[in-house]
């Protein structure tokens, strides 16, 4: 909720009209893998933009240069290469937070492992210029995802490459605990020689569960099957049929601990695995097992475990990671005779360490870009074929949005928005996603200084009371262009321009793609046709001769530019629209003037 303050406060000064309503709760953000995520030609829109925004997607907030990436944990050279071939790259390792803190409002992107925890602290000292976070690794638990959404931040990771390092750890902590490698190897290199004391036990035609069957999981199970064990597993959103087809089973999470002789943990730690083995949970586990840990100490109640440790219920623990790294130096746990334990060792071989910096390196390059990486956790998974199609409907979405609120009167509080597709596609076939967000972008950035893109859009909207609801019209033809046209309503709101508003009492505009530009088609219930470029003056009036002549000699007296005018009338002699776009902000004095006009009955300027 840390941003909830400074929206508000920063919506009375705004221009138009929208109010701040009591925020919301924080969106729950489900961080969902991104297939690809292209938005190129969303970056042009952005960057066409008036006014620029305090932080463009593409060049770097310190000045349009070359990015600067903050690297805070040690990455693989090739890498770095990487980096350094497009961004200036700080490697500052073992910062203190108060140091992170200093240095992340200098820096577009931060690269870390898991050893650097970027809280909601880090986003707000970042104020608005951090653009991306690339955790050079799979687990994001030391990432604030929620902050970091908020502030419109897009977090990458590494999910792949060091997959196989996890389960080749995971395998060598199971065999060297069941035959006490690093104890024996401990006690003969303090000079003894005790071989009856470090008999192990055999693992061959033992029960391995393997809680977790993602990546990490099922690259162990397929390992111990060729070790002769019996893989069972739980994981309640892996596929059965790929489980199936490594010879696994799936089965319920007390039927995999309670008859396990092995335990292996490879799930993401989530508010809802933290300290998922505790005492209750061991009571339930047959005694004598022993539980390999690679995945996080925090799944694990480590006061627990040295209980079970020390009742016999678990027999020997190898862990990798700990609910602190580095654990205390006088950690029963670490101490415990029974327990194995490396320093976060899973990923670290020289070949995942290699692939996972060029995984981030690549990602992190990509989203500064202006690419979404294919493997974003904090935004929608949008293809890169719909992105590109959708592009130039991109760029009219957010025009319409922006042009709609300054249409709205002040004091009256923007809250209901509708956005009407008119479509010849299936509604399945269309996936509206972005231009959801770019709608609420072109809304909500005129009358505030909140940064929207398509990673925070829903949140900024949910934060401020804006419902945005989506409607389809499903047109006759074919289907192969995406969008006819594109209508935004507001509704429950007075407007400064009484033309705009429909027969429904909805501030209401449309707008077209034609020829690849965006075009505003529709004003209230008047057809016009006007390029989405530069600035906009509307004028309602009796539809009479010479009007038209005498707003055009104004403007031109006043040495404005006209680049596009279109009229719509209801009928002849009624009402008429004149929207006019011009390329200079006109004087006020040229626009007290067109409002003085006799027969122009209201006028309003529109910044796009
Ligand atoms: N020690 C190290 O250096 C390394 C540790 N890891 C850690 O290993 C873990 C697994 O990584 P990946 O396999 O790459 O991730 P993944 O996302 O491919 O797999 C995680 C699996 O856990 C499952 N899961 C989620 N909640 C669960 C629950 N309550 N019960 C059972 N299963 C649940 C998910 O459905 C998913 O299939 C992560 O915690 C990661 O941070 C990964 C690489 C290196
Ligand atoms: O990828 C992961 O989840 C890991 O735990 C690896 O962590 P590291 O990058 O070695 O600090």
């Amino acid at each position: 909720m840390a941003l909830a303050t400074p929206l508000r406060r920063l919506l009375p000064v705004a221009a138009a009209a929208a109010t701040a309503p009591d925020p919301a709760g924080p969106s729950s953000l489900n961080p969902r893998r991104v297939l690809s995520l292209r938005y190129g030609r969303l970056r042009s829109s952005l960057a066409a933009s008036p006014e620029p925004r305090s932080r463009p997607l593409t060049a770097s907030a310190a000045g349009g240069g070359r990015p600067t990436v903050l690297v805070t944990e040690k990455l693989g050279m090739a890498g770095l290469d990487l980096l350094r071939a497009f961004a200036n790259v700080d490697c500052s390792y073992e910062l203190t937070a108060e140091e992170l803190r200093a240095k992340v409002s200098l820096v577009d992107a931060l690269v870390v492992r898991s050893g650097t925890q970027v809280t909601r602290e880090v986003f707000e000292a970042a104020r608005g210029r951090l653009r991306v976070v690339g955790r050079a690794g799979v687990g994001i638990d030391n990432v604030d995802l929620q902050a970091a959404t908020e502030a419109g931040c897009l977090v990458v990771n590494a999910p792949t490459a060091n997959t196989v390092a996890a389960a080749e750890h995971a395998v060598a902590l199971l065999a060297s605990m069941a035959r006490n490698v690093a104890q024996a190897d401990a006690s003969l290199k303090a000079g003894k020689w005790q071989r009856s004391k470090y008999i192990g036990v055999t693992l061959v035609g033992k029960t391995l569960a393997v809680l977790g069957f993602g990546k990490v999981g099922s690259e162990v199970a397929r390992r111990a099957k060729g070790l002769g064990m019996d893989i069972i597993a739980h994981d309640p959103y892996a596929p059965v049929d790929r489980a199936r087809a490594i010879g696994v089973d799936l089965v319920s999470f007390d039927e995999a601990i309670s008859t396990a002789d092995f335990i292996s943990l490879h799930m993401p730690l989530t508010p809802s695995t933290e300290k998922l083995f505790n005492d209750e949970t061991f009571a339930k586990m047959k005694k004598g097992v022993r539980i390999i840990n690679v995945a996080r100490g925090g799944l694990v109640d480590e006061e627990a475990l040295l209980r079970a440790l020390d009742n016999g219920t678990v027999a020997q623990a190898a862990l990798d990671v700990f609910t602190e790294e580095p654990p205390p130096r006088d950690s029963k746990l670490v101490q415990h005779e029974n327990v194995t334990v490396t320093p976060h060792l899973g990923a670290s071989t020289t070949e995942a360490q290699e692939g996972v910096a060029i995984e981030i390196a690549e990602a992190v390059i990509g989203a500064l870009k202006g690419d979404l990486a294919a493997t974003a956790v904090n935004a929608p998974m949008v293809p890169a074929e719909v992105l590109s199609e959708l592009s130039p409907y991109v760029v009219l979405a957010e025009k319409l949005g922006r042009l709609v609120v300054q249409l709205v009167a002040g004091g009256s509080g923007v809250k209901v928005v509708k956005v009407v597709y008119s479509s010849t596609r299936d509604p399945d076939d269309l996936d509206t996603r972005i231009l959801r967000a770019m709608v609420t972008k072109g809304i909500v950035e005129p009358i505030s200084s909140a940064f929207v893109n398509i990673v925070n859009a829903d949140y900024v909207a949910k934060q401020r009371g804006l419902r945005i609801i989506e409607e389809r019209i499903l047109l006759d033809g074919s289907p192969e262009i995406p969008l006819d046209s594109i209508q935004v309503h507001l509704t429950n709101v007075e407007s400064k321009f009484g033309g705009a508003l429909s027969d429904a009492g909805d501030i209401k505009v449309e707008g077209k793609v034609k020829d690849g530009s965006p075009h505003l088609t529709l004003v209230g219930s008047f057809s016009v046709d006007v390029s989405l470029e530069g600035n906009l003056i509307l004028c309602r009036q009796v539809d009479q001769p010479g009007v038209i002549g005498k707003v055009g000699s104004i403007l031109g007296n006043m040495n404005v530019n006209v680049s596009f005018m279109s009229v719509g009338r209801t009928a002849r002699g009624k009402q008429a629209i004149m929207a006019i776009g011009v390329d200079e902000e006109p004087e006020k004095e040229a626009l007290k003037l067109i409002g003085d006009t006799s027969s122009v009955e209201e006028f309003v300027f529109l910044k796009l």
